[in-house]
């Protein structure tokens, strides 16, 4: 699904990632771990195409249609969730009430609230920055530290989302120091001085 081969990384003359050689394939849940400022965020990064590599090659199957939830998520903080989700989705698809309100029900969120984002709290963020990740069917999902902000009910509802997103045969890349404990991923990766090696 997604192949990275030699892929570096530097800023102001350090390496983040050096040399990174790693196969993605179609539908694998795959959880990325690693120290703090390991380069965890700057690889979903890359791969979401919203940072450049500095070398290597990054090649991507032709169906792949990524999404997203990388450091803060930003909305349009004085509108509404359902405003900010029909904002968030891809000009090019049909915005789907039936599908956001699915996720929302998951998420107990309510896509009606007139509620301006700016009033939710940062758990309720997370959960609306996830669901516009997975809400057009996006087959490759890349989540950092998703599990930030959200309380017990909240994780186990992750917890369940992401069993499902597996099932539909969805590829799934989570950074993530915690609370993603009740996962169970395809592959365990860390990344350590530049380099990503296999945990298991
Ligand atoms: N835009 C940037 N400009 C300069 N340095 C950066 C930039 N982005 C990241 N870095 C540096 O790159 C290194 C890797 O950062 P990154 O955010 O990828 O780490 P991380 O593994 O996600 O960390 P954490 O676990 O704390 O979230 C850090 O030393 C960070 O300071």
């Amino acid at each position: 699904m997604i192949c990275l081969k030699n892929v570096s990384k530097e800023f102001n003359k350090t390496k983040v990632l050096s040399d990174i050689n790693l196969n993605i394939d179609e539908g694998q849940l795959i959880r990325i771990v690693g120290n703090n400022g390991c380069g965890k965020t700057t690889l979903l990064k890359i791969l979401a195409g919203i940072l450049k590599a500095d070398d290597g090659d990054i090649t991507y199957s032709e169906d792949c249609n990524i999404g997203a939830v990388i450091e803060n998520p930003s909305f349009i903080e004085n509108e509404s969730l359902l405003y900010n989700l029909k904002f968030l989705y891809n000009l090019k698809n049909k915005f789907s009430y039936d599908i956001c309100e699915k996720y929302c029900d998951l998420f107990s969120l309510d896509l009606n609230s007139k509620i301006a984002i700016k009033k939710y709290s940062l758990g309720m963020r997370q959960k609306a920055a996830i669901i516009q990740s997975v809400m057009e069917n996006q087959n490759v999902i890349l989540l950092d530290e998703p599990t930030r902000g959200l309380d017990n009910d909240s994780m186990n509802q992750f917890d369940n989302l992401i069993k499902e997103l597996k099932q539909e045969g969805k590829t799934i890349i989570i950074c993530a120091h915690d609370g993603v404990e009740n996962i169970a991923f395809d592959r365990v990766l860390e990344i350590k001085k530049g380099k990503i090696e296999e945990k298991c």
